[in-house]
């Protein structure tokens, strides 16, 4: 725990950060979402709000914060937990200017402070995401969730580097590809976590069918977004223009109220700059909390508890059925987690579980063959600068190693380039690769 603590706030070039082979992004310059992971981990029974309150309160040490929560625990009995369903904000009358026109730029949100978002006017005005309820047919809803359910009965929870400790991903999940030959391809060639991972599966078939119906509702969520929310109507910069073509998914299973995922952004190594990602919910109803990241002047190092949440977060209810679209502009600029909570309405034919499908695009230009290596001869791993205002929304290649429990990694740094569709500048010579036709569907 000392090591952690006097940690000083890293530098780009030489971090390691809690990542996870999902091909999550924990920003290393999130200090404070790091040590949220860590309370979580040695306190899961208790919620976000209440561990950042406790980070809060102790300036940002971690040591403090624990220290209080078992305190806490102790004297007062089960500590403050967040509520399954928050109150109901309907937030059409307050956001309409005279016209008619939406005001989506105010932020809603005060700091410490949970707005609870349910229709899908207000969730695609205020957030990068836009919903649809009832998303398949209900008989196939249900017959995909007892697909995952019993998917789910195999898989892992999975670890990964918080600085010097390892931490276990407070929920379980796996990965799948949508052909038998990319499943081999994936086992060999890509890396996760800074390793390979074997349990790689291939898409069963109410997996696959749902995906046909993803892919055809996220074609035409992107063009909507793109017409009513961006500025002139026009795709934004590095947003690939093509057709959203999900190829893999990850699918994460959450038992109980307890289970969750922390704040994070999904990473862009194989997905590219914008991604967008399809995320379908199934059983238990749960929050998905989103909150905008607030860039930090070059000169600040200082590691104030309060800035992460210093607009506050949404909270989007996601009930079973329900597709939630994660536009271009999310991934760069906004965090995104599942809360625990302590009481759920248990569903029909999940019980406790809830079950979450992400479809992804993983792009032949960002497949590994292609991508920059490192000097440990590991293809890099793409993020893009979120917190620091001097080069903000830059996006560079980095050492994938120092995500691996138990392994250093190098001091890989190289700014990546791309054109205004997103390519990157080998993508001439991806194009001629015959390598490339199977990732065409
Ligand atoms: O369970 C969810 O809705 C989100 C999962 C997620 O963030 C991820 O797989 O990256
Ligand atoms: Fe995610």
């Amino acid at each position: 725990m000392d090591a952690f603590i006097s940690k000083k706030r890293r530098r780009i070039s030489d971090v390691s950060s809690p990542s996870a082979r999902t091909g999550q992004q924990h920003d290393h310059e999130e200090t404070t979402e790091m040590k949220l992971a860590l309370l979580a981990s040695l306190h899961p029974d208790i919620t976000q709000d209440t561990l950042l309150e406790a980070l809060l309160s102790e300036d940002g040490q971690v040591d403090k914060a624990s220290d209080s929560l078992a305190d806490r625990a102790t004297s007062l009995g089960p500590p403050k937990r967040a509520k399954t369903v928050g109150h109901q904000s309907t937030l059409g009358n307050l956001i309409r200017a005279a016209g008619g026109e939406l005001l989506s730029s105010r932020p809603l949100t005060k700091k410490g402070k949970t707005l609870f978002l349910y229709s899908p006017k207000d969730i695609e005005t205020h957030t990068p995401c836009s919903i649809i309820h009832n998303f398949l047919p209900a008989h196939e809803a249900n017959a995909l969730l007892e697909e995952l359910l019993h998917e789910s009965k195999t898989f892992e929870k999975e670890t990964f580097q918080l600085f010097d400790r390892t931490v276990e991903s407070p929920h379980t999940m796996s990965f799948y590809v949508d052909s038998f030959k990319e499943v081999e391809e994936q086992k060999t060639t890509y890396v996760y976590n800074g390793s390979q991972i074997k349990d790689i599966r291939q898409t069963p078939s109410k997996m696959l069918s749902a995906s046909a119906k993803v892919r055809r509702a996220v074609n035409l969520e992107i063009q909507r977004r793109i017409a009513q929310f961006y500025p002139d109507g026009k795709k934004l910069r590095y947003q690939d223009p093509k057709e959203w073509k999900p190829n893999t998914a990850f699918v994460n299973c959450y038992d109980g109220p307890k289970e969750s995922v922390g704040y994070h952004s999904d990473q862009l190594t194989y997905l590219g700059p914008r991604a967008v990602i399809g995320s379908l919910s199934l059983g238990v109803a749960r929050e998905f909390r989103v909150r905008k990241i607030v860039p930090r002047d070059v000169n600040d190092e200082s590691e104030d508890a309060g800035a992460a949440d210093s607009q506050g977060q949404i909270s989007i209810h996601l009930p079973h059925n329900s597709l939630l679209v994660m536009h271009a502009e999310m991934q760069e600029t906004w965090k995104h987690s599942i809360a625990p909570t302590t009481a759920i309405d248990p569903h029909p034919i999940a019980g406790n579980k809830r079950i979450n499908v992400t479809y992804r695009y993983y792009k032949p230009n960002f497949h590994p063959k292609f991508t920059p290596r490192c000097h440990c001869k590991i293809p890099t791993v793409l993020r893009c600068v979120q917190k620091k205002s001097e080069n903000l929304g830059r996006y560079m290649w980095m050492c994938h190693a120092s995500y691996t429990p138990g392994q250093k990694g190098c001091t890989f740094f190289k700014w990546a380039e791309f054109d205004d569709d997103g390519e990157p500048p080998w993508k001439d010579i991806v194009e001629q690769s015959t390598g490339v036709s199977k990732w065409h569907v």
